[in-house]
């Protein structure tokens, strides 16, 4: 498991390990596993200069704590230190011992130098509101250049339970690097956490994490659903991996419930169906396994059903929708469906009511619709906004967008970390439907088959980005291939 934990959980873990520990050994510890990832991000510079950025808290004594193991180990330091009104004791420590060996102490940011690093100890958890004044400055500064950062704990200027940048008009410094302390914390893994935080690095500090206290979330990883991922039988035919019908396609809109049934079968159904709003186009040539139908007169019984994408907003699509929502089958509701859920209370109700597996892939505007907010609150509170849709309509949620956000109806929150930019772009979103209702099809538990769907279609995107397919130009249309190689391969590594 690798968990996530909030600002809050991680106060209480400190406080207990502080409590048996002598003074400042904490910070001590932070500084060193900080100084060694330092040392190793500028081995490849000869005579590095690395200015250390130390704020008024802790956050700004573990960063002296690096100044002083860079300065010892022979390597150029220059700390810029913003500091408060009172030092805590940890810091002052820590000060001392930068004071005490070979380290330099600027007022200002020095001009012309070419940092071969810049640690960021600013702000850590303790970041109370948005940067402003020198911290300001300084956060805009350093995102001009291009001097590779390396963040403690939190980017500063980043809400390391949010993902979100505080404060209104906010400002945080961008890291390449974040080596976070004691445990992971959600907001370096979502939203802007993602482009902030960059790659992260975890030092637990030796301190033990309360086994009986749930984190506030986990990271999604193969191991969340390795147990569905089974090898075939021999003795298999295509009625064994299930049925999935893809509903949706007004007019001009056909290519979305197109891209999400070829996820389907590129995730393994054993027959996928397209029932169109709009004429019927008898046949997809690229991939004429599909099999269409009218919607209208389409009776889905067997299938699992996708249903949403490009289906638009008449009273067919409702009535469908509402259809869909009444049987048992299980069932994704994506695109159109979750606008006409968003603006019918009745579908809401229910939804809230039926008993068979129902996964909603939101982006955000249409969780914003579906909860009645502004994008700016959803992706203010990506979690928390995941969090309130599965509880309110009862149903397992993926809040889509860079590190994706699922949620059950129990509170359980899992952080996606596959996937990139390449994503960003039409049709993905059906792709993904497609694959989870492929999953589901093939008996997956609902909740499994979310988390598999969204880990595999990130990983597809990240396989063809590797291939240099991508980011740039990837499109939808490339990904039901690579999911399928993910599938395959993750199944010979772990069924096999
Ligand atoms: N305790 C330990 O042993 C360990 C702690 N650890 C480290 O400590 C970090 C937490 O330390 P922390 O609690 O001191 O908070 P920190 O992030 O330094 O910020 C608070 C300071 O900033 C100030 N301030 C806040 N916002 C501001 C703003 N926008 N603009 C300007 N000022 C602002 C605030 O002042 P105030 O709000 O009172 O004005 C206060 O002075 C944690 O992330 C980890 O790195 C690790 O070493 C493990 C051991
Ligand atoms: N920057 C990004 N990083 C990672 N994944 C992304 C990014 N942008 C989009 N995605 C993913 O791409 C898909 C886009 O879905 P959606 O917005 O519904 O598109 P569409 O409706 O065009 O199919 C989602 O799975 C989302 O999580
Ligand atoms: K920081």
């Amino acid at each position: 498991m690798k968990p996530l934990y909030s600002v809050a959980q991680i106060r209480d873990i400190e406080t207990t390990a502080l409590a048996s520990l002598p003074p400042g050994s904490l910070m001590q510890r932070a500084g060193q596993s900080a100084s060694e990832l330092a040392v190793k991000l500028v081995a490849h510079r000869q005579s590095p200069q690395v200015l250390v950025l130390a704020g008024p808290g802790n956050n700004g004594g573990d960063a002296l704590e690096v100044a002083a193991n860079l300065g010892q180990a022979g390597i150029a330091v220059t700390v810029l230190r913003l500091a408060g009104a009172s030092t805590p004791p940890d810091s002052a420590r820590a000060l001392l011992r930068a004071r005490a060996g070979g380290v330099r102490f600027a007022d200002a940011l020095p001009a012309d130098v070419d940092w071969a690093l810049v640690v960021d100890g600013l702000f850590g958890i303790g970041l109370a509101r948005a940067l402003s004044g020198a911290a300001r400055a300084l956060a805009c500064a350093v995102n001009e250049h291009d001097w590779p950062v390396l963040a403690l704990d939190v980017p500063s200027g980043l809400d390391a339970d949010t993902g979100a940048l505080v404060g209104p008009d906010g400002v945080a410094v961008r890291a390449g690097h974040t080596i976070t302390f004691i445990g992971d914390k959600p907001g370096l893994h979502t939203g802007q956490g993602r482009d902030y935080a960059g790659a992260v690095t975890l030092a637990g500090l030796g301190v033990e994490l309360p086994a009986q206290a749930p984190a506030e979330a986990q990271l999604n990883e193969v191991a969340l659903f390795a147990r569905y991922l089974h090898p075939r039988a021999q003795n298999s035919h295509k009625g064994s991996f299930g049925n999935v019908a893809v509903i949706g396609g007004a007019r001009g809109m056909l290519g979305a419930p197109v891209l999400a049934a070829r996820g389907a079968l590129l995730a393994g159904a054993g027959r996928v169906f397209v029932a169109t709003l709009d004429r019927n186009p008898g046949l997809d040539m690229a991939q004429p396994e599909l099999m269409f139908r009218d919607a209208a007169g389409y009776d889905p019984a067997g299938s699992t059903l996708v249903i949403g994408p490009g289906m638009g907003d008449s009273a067919d699509a409702l009535r469908l929708l509402h259809r869909a929502q009444g049987g048992a089958a299980p069932l994704v509701l994506d695109a159109d469906a979750l606008n006409l859920i968003a603006a019918n209370p009745d579908l809401q109700l229910q939804l809230a009511q039926r008993t068979g597996a129902t996964a909603l892939t939101p982006h955000p505007l249409e969780a914003a619709r579906l909860l009645g907010v502004t994008i700016a609150v959803i992706q203010g509170d990506r979690m928390a906004a995941a969090r309130e849709l599965a509880a309110r309509l009862r149903c397992h949620v993926v809040l889509k967008g860079a590190g994706s956000v699922l949620a059950r109806p129990d509170g359980m929150v899992v952080i996606n970390p596959t996937g990139n930019p390449g994503l960003a772009t039409a049709g993905t979103g059906d792709v993904l439907a497609g694959i989870c209702g492929a999953l589901l099809a093939q008996g997956w538990p609902g909740w499994e088959a979310l988390l598999g769907a969204v880990w595999v279609h990130g990983a597809a995107a990240d396989r063809l980005v590797a291939q240099g397919v991508g980011p740039i130009g990837l499109t939808a249309g490339e990904l039901p291939a690579a999911a399928r190689a993910v599938l395959n391969a993750l199944v010979l590594e772990i069924g096999g």
